[in-house]
């Protein structure tokens, strides 16, 4: 028997609302090379002397508002979701953030602890799509540090899973019981990203945002495509959920900076949508697994307001997985029986 230790990586959060805190994990957030993708002076320059001092007490306030008194949601529900798949397990499960705490180092090191001659760590990444910007920095980064460190253990990688068939079930099925209201549409937010990193990412160099629709034309771009990705998701879960395409709409929230990103933008759409006779509305933000700033403050707070005060009726965001027993249930499979990438440091 492999002697085996299990991680869950996350993106991190500050360790306090305080504006010194929030600083200083905008500044590790932000001067990621596959989040800011300048050459280092120039994005030096922008991210601290520009993007971080304007921001980071805006930033706090938000987080402020969703805090709770047990820390950052986005970390008590890791951990929450760590406790859960522990007990599908005698080897030692960890939490790890690619920003902040705790680290990567952190995690290795208790797990090294807990299992005597540990030989392999099974990594998942609690990022269903891949994103140069989460998927790909965070296993970049805890190869890094595996290397780094010479940890003995090998690492395995549980590849992105927009598209399995158990974690759209659990999809599903953690956002049926919301359909059972009265509502005109299901809008699935997801996180931006820029489109030059879509760009960026095509491994054809000739496909992505340059073919016609792209994003439905079959082509090895999709492996590293998260718009292609999300659509993937929309598509099955609604599917899954028996809903006509009529009564389901995607757009991308979170967009930092004045350059393109992928489109619609949420906020505009919420905007519209009561306009366009859609007053009763869910939403639902399947590019996180756990609950986090972008959920509670940018849509259930921020975002209902703007689809309100345009005239929308009625405005309900699902909670993603976090602690869904199906997503319990999901993840432990995946474990058990790891369906693994290959490095994808480029
Ligand atoms: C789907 C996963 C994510 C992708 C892709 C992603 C890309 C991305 N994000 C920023 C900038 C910010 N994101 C922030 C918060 C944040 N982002 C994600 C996930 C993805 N980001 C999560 C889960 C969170 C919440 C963290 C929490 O503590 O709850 C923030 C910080 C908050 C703020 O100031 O708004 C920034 C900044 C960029 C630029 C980017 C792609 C290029
Ligand atoms: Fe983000
Ligand atoms: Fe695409």
């Amino acid at each position: 028997m492999t002697k085996k230790g299990i991680v869950l990586v996350n993106l991190g959060s500050p360790d306090s609302t305080s504006v010194k805190d929030v600083r200083k994990y905008l500044n590790e957030f932000l001067m990621d090379e596959r989040v800011i993708d300048m050459p280092y002076i120039l994005r030096m320059l922008l991210v601290r002397g520009i993007i971080v001092p304007f921001r980071a007490p805006k930033s706090a306030e938000a987080y402020r508002s969703i805090w709770w008194k047990e820390g950052s949601p986005l970390i008590v529900l890791s951990k929450q979701l760590q406790a859960a798949v522990q007990q599908n397990f005698s080897a030692p499960v960890e939490i790890a953030m690619r920003y902040g705490n705790p680290s990567p180092k952190d995690a290795y090191d208790k797990l090294m602890r807990q299992v005597p001659g540990l030989e392999e760590v099974i990594m998942l990444p609690l990022y269903p799509h891949y994103a140069m910007s989460s998927y790909e920095t965070a296993v970049v980064y805890m190869e890094e540090v595996h290397k780094k460190f010479n940890y003995p253990f090998r690492l395995t990688t549980i590849a992105p899973y927009y598209n399995n068939p158990d974690y759209i079930h659990a999809l599903a099925e953690s956002i049926k019981p919301y359909l059972q209201q009265d509502f005109d549409k299901l809008l699935f937010s997801y996180h931006g990203i820029p489109e030059r990193h879509i760009y960026k990412g095509d491994i054809t160099g000739s496909h992505c945002l340059k073919v016609n629709d792209c994003c439905h034309v079959a082509s090895p771009a999709h492996q590293k495509c998260y718009r292609h990705q999300t659509f993937v998701t929309t598509e099955l879960t609604t599917a899954a959920l028996g809903l006509s395409h009529q009564r389901v709409e995607q757009s991308f929230q979170s967009r930092l900076g004045r350059d393109p990103w992928l489109t619609p933008y949420t906020a505009k759409r919420l905007e519209e949508l009561p306009k366009e006779g859609v007053k009763k509305l869910l939403v639902a933000c399947p590019a996180f697994v756990s609950d986090c700033l972008e959920t509670l403050e940018e849509i259930a707070e921020e975002g209902k307001e703007i689809f309100l005060h345009a005239g929308g009726e009625s405005f309900t965001m699902i909670p993603c997985l976090n602690i869904h027993p199906l997503w319990v249930q999901a993840v432990t499979k995946w474990i058990k029986e790891p369906v693994s990438t290959a490095s994808v440091a480029l």
